[in-house]
């Protein structure tokens, strides 16, 4: 394909054109094959992944509309049939009303069969249209099923991450499979009907029939093709301006637009990456109108010379005016439903492109896929050990664990500080069982992780991170979300609405616990950042609070967002949560929570460097110590109500 130049907009936002290399579309190393060979090939299979889920959806359905479709195909050439009778009669000899009598027959025959066709295509449209939601929704479901369940390494993988965005067309191009293999059918049934009566009036029509028909064909699926291209090729660029005007209106981002002027500057690039989209859909639309043209003309040159055989054929005295005159109808009607055939084989092909993008999406998902059952995690397992563990993005030289081992006994708070990037999130999504270390182990107990029923695993674990998730649902509910499977009511909430301190959050809120904590809704309330974490707290709590079994609590920069008597509590009520059946470990930037944990360990690039109590690392005066004693300097100049005053201006004065 040839590929559009960059726009300067493009440049400029994203450092270059945003367009996929195609390598999503590579299955099994071999490269995506687009020719019509391999589309003909690989349709069939497709069409057959389809009706299979329309079997699984409604069998009965499937069949009515299987046995509609063959009904109409019978039906036109049982139709065809009485035309030639009909033909006969009006060409034969005798007086006109004894020829019209003679054609009485086959016009009622004509007239019976048109009422059961449009009986049959009625059955069939209201069988297919019931089955077509049904087979969106199972494709949907197969989607969204898959999605959840792969490793969170597959979710974080750029090459997997487009496959998932490119397969979600392709539920509903299964939707449009189902009326597109539909009208196939019907296509294909009633051109077998009128081939059969051509080939009975004369074996040369046939041929020139499928020579009308094959232009059109091939112009239709080079179309498809070449917007197939170019919709893969352009997914991203399309995510990006569609991000780009979602960040002109989001809410987040209000502030900026207006003070910092981005709006203008953005809705200039924005212009500036459609115009460049608008020259792909150009070059595109002049593509088509070339194909369709060469197409048209082929197809119009075997029309003429099928006519020309025709007439040649009766001048010869081969071909009776009779059944030239059927021909004459049966090849109109022959290359009008070959036409239509051919442009829904061209819907379907287009269509199962991208239900090949959803079912290599699953193929690949089931292989990256948390595995299904394992080793049972016992109740008791009194540590949980990590020895030697090591992890690296892909595309990264560095890991971001280097021969980590640490120990978490039950009962205990363990704090992980260090700086920005030292890989402490990375050793929390590995400790949840989220990650599998690439080498080194993790041993619950006796059992090793990979070994585990990772759900059990799951089970066990309660995540609080900063940027947990905020659901568009009631505070209630936000708080129960945390193990939706525990029923309980507004008065089982509440110990974990005490615990977090929410209370007042709650009584402030115009339903209380009923309320609905989306902006974006009508109606609905919105809290603030450091109300938030007190949900995300009680959430936390209620998790917790109903694993009787031996957990791991994981708190990742729990009190980013809350002022310092909420933040006191809060690593009060954290200190708390730990329970001779639970190991805490605490992440965070904020030195004064982290002195009463049990052991601290300080992650330096990927390794721990240091370990102990409080106490023992300040004596050791080393990377915590000097950690600590920075923010203390600073607490302490805040203490003396000190305003920095810089000597010079941080930013030179223009001149
Ligand atoms: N999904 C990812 N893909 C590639 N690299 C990543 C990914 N997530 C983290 N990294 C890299 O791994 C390293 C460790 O990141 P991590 O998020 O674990 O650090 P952190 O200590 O939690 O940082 P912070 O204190 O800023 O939250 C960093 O260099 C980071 O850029």
């Amino acid at each position: 394909m040839v590929e559009p130049t960059i726009s300067a907009a493009e440049q400029e936002l994203f450092g270059g054109p945003l367009r996929y290399d195609m390598g999503f579309a590579e299955h099994e190393g071999a490269p995506l094959d687009l020719t019509m060979l391999s589309a003909i090939r690989t349709m069939p299979r497709l069409v057959a992944s389809t009706l299979r889920r329309a079997w699984a959806a409604d069998r009965p359905a499937l069949l009515v509309v299987g046995i509609s479709e063959v009904g109409q195909g019978i039906a036109a050439a049982v139709g065809l049939l009485a035309v030639n009778s009909v033909m006969h009669a009006l060409l034969g000899s005798g007086a006109p009303v004894d020829r019209l009598h003679a054609a009485l027959p086959g016009l009622i025959v004509g007239a019976v069969v048109a009422v059961v066709n449009a009986g049959f295509a009625g059955l069939s449209t209201s069988r297919a249209g019931r089955l077509e939601p049904l087979v969106e929704r199972i494709a949907t479901t197969e989607y969204l099923a898959a999605a959840t369940v792969v490793e969170l390494e597959a979710i974080e993988d750029p090459e997997f991450r487009r496959l998932i965005d490119v397969a979600q067309f392709g539920a509903a191009s299964a939707r449009r499979m189902i009326s597109a293999c539909v009208a196939a059918l019907n296509g294909t049934i009633s051109l077998i009907a009128t081939a059969g009566i051509l080939t009975v009036l004369h074996p040369a029509l046939l041929p020139m029939l499928l020579l009308i028909a094959a232009p059109r064909g091939w112009g239709a699926m080079r179309v498809a093709q070449q917007r197939y291209v170019s919709v893969m090729t352009w997914v991203e660029h399309v995510r990006a301006g569609r991000l780009i005007s979602n960040l002109l209106t989001e809410r987040t981002a209000a502030q900026e637009v207006r003070i910092h002027g981005v709006g203008a500057f953005l809705l200039e690039k924005y212009r500036g990456m459609a115009e460049s989209a608008e020259a792909e859909q150009k070059r595109l639309a002049n593509g088509k109108a070339l194909t369709e043209l060469v197409a048209a003309a082929l197809s119009g040159l075997a029309m003429a010379s099928t006519y020309g055989v025709m007439l040649w054929l009766i001048m010869a005295g081969h071909m009776s005016l009779a059944v030239a005159g059927t021909a004459v109808i049966a090849v109109r009607s022959g290359s009008a439903s070959l036409g239509a055939l051919v442009m829904n084989v061209n819907q379907l092909h287009e269509e199962s492109l991208y239900v090949r993008d959803h079912d290599r999406f699953l193929t690949q998902a089931a292989g990256r896929a948390i595995p299904d059952g394992g080793q049972q995690l016992p109740e008791r397992v009194g540590q949980v050990l990590l020895e030697g563990v090591t992890y690296a993005y892909p595309e990264r030289d560095a890991p971001a664990l280097d021969g980590v081992s640490l120990v978490l006994p039950m009962g205990s708070v363990t704090a992980v500080v260090g700086e920005n990037g030292s890989g402490k999130s990375t050793l929390m999504k590995v400790l949840a069982g989220l990650l599998l270390p690439q080498s080194g182990t993790v041993h619950w107990g006796d059992a090793e992780l990979s070994g585990l029923d990772r759900s059990q695993v799951f089970d066990r674990v309660s995540l609080l991170t900063q940027d947990f998730q905020r659901w568009p649902v009631t505070a209630a509910l936000n708080i129960r979300i945390g193990r939706p499977g525990r029923p309980g009511g507004h008065e089982d909430l509440q110990p974990s609405v005490d615990f977090a301190g929410a209370a007042p959050v709650i009584a402030k809120l115009p339903h209380g616990l009923l309320s609905l904590l989306a902006r974006v809704f009508r109606g609905a309330s919105e809290l603030s950042g450091g109300e938030w974490q007190k949900i995300g707290l009680a959430r936390t709590h209620w998790r917790t609070e109903s694993c009787p079994a031996d957990s791991v609590l994981i708190v990742d920069e729990p009190t980013s967002a809350l002022d310092p008597e909420a933040e006191i509590a809060a690593f009060d009520a954290i200190r708390r949560l730990a329970g001779p059946h639970r190991a805490v470990v605490l992440v965070t930037h904020r030195m004064s929570g982290v002195r009463h944990a049990d052991t601290i360990h300080v992650l330096d690039r990927g390794r721990l460097t240091e370990h102990g109590s409080h106490d023992e690392l300040m004596a050791a005066r080393g990377r915590y110590a000097a950690m600590f004693a920075t923010q203390a300097a600073q607490y302490a100049a805040r203490g003396r109500a000190s305003v920095p005053h810089p000597s010079a201006p941080p930013v030179p004065e223009p001149s």
